[in-house]
């Protein structure tokens, strides 16, 4: 075994094909920035993955370990914006042709993330039609129950007072606001000490949501210094539809709650 071997790094190094003739020195840049997006999407969902399966079995400790492991890097994922904003609009003009209809819209591995997140949205597989294996991973993304919806399970069984509606809703539906959720929280966040369990994995997601938004700002802000107000390649409106995205939310009843403490 050696370490080029083991890594296969004759397949990932032979990845970075620039497209624009002749080659514009940055169009490296912006294939990396994707492709190191990309791994680490493929780890967030690894870890989510099995934080699901990990909630399902009652094994809240380990499953509240690989949150964390997501939570750092989304972190870097965030962080790493700052290395694409040293791409000038000046420089992005010159090869941005090149990329025709392409855009993140495209990223099956982001969408799936959005999923097991909890916004579902089965209208968003329609762009990977033509993708089997793309479709595959949505599908199982979408049919399975959502990270929230497994730690809701996890407090029904541990005789939270979950409503039967929550429990028993199409998971392949978005989530939406549960305002009778919102007690059964106001419960654990008045008195954490006898709640401690849930109190931490309430926060925990509460992390995974505030980085997820940090993420999506950053993108924003990134884009807007790139190609300001022209639309996207996608055909979104660019800027506008990204600043509509920070309005989303994955776990509401946990913002919720924190109105409806005392003080
Ligand atoms: C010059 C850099 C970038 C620009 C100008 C840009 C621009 C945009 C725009 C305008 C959209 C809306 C869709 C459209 O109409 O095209 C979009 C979506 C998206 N972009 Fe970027 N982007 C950039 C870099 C990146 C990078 C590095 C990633 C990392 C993978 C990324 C991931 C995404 C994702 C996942 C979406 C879909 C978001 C959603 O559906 O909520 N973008 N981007
Ligand atoms: N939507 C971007 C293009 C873009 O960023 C992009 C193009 C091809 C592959 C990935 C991309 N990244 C995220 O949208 C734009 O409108 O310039």
């Amino acid at each position: 075994m050696s370490y080029g071997g083991y890594l296969d790094l004759s397949t990932l190094l032979a990845a970075q094909r620039p497209i624009s003739r002749p080659e514009h020195h940055d169009e490296l840049l912006f294939i990396i920035q994707h492709q190191t997006t990309e791994l680490w999407l493929k780890l967030v969902l690894h870890e989510l993955e099995t934080a699901c399966e990990l909630l399902r079995a009652d094994e809240l400790a380990p499953a509240l370990k690989c949150i964390a492991r997501v939570k750092h890097i989304q972190k870097t994922l965030t962080e790493q914006w700052s290395v694409l904003a040293t791409l000038t609009p000046t420089e992005y003009a010159q090869f941005r042709g090149v990329l025709g209809n392409a855009s993140g819209f495209q990223s099956y591995q982001y969408r799936a993330v959005e999923f097991v997140l909890g916004n579902k949205n089965a209208k968003m597989m329609q762009v990977f039609e033509s993708d089997a294996a793309a479709t595959a991973i949505l599908r199982r993304a979408l049919e399975s129950p959502s990270l929230y919806d497994e730690f809701l399970r996890l407090l029904a069984r541990a005789g939270y007072p979950i409503p039967a509606s929550v429990l028993e809703r199409d998971v392949t539906l978005a989530w939406t606001f549960q305002a009778d959720l919102v007690p059964v929280f106001a419960e654990i966040y008045a008195n954490p000490d006898e709640h401690w369990a849930a109190y931490e994995t309430c926060e925990e997601l509460v992390d995974l949501e505030d980085n997820f938004q940090l993420w999506r700002f950053r993108h924003l802000k990134t884009v807007e210094r790139i190609i300001g107000s022209k639309t996207g390649t996608g055909g979104s409106s660019g800027a506008p539809f990204l600043r509509r995205a920070l309005e989303l939310t994955f776990f509401p009843e946990l913002y919720a709650v924190r109105t409806e403490i005392p003080g």
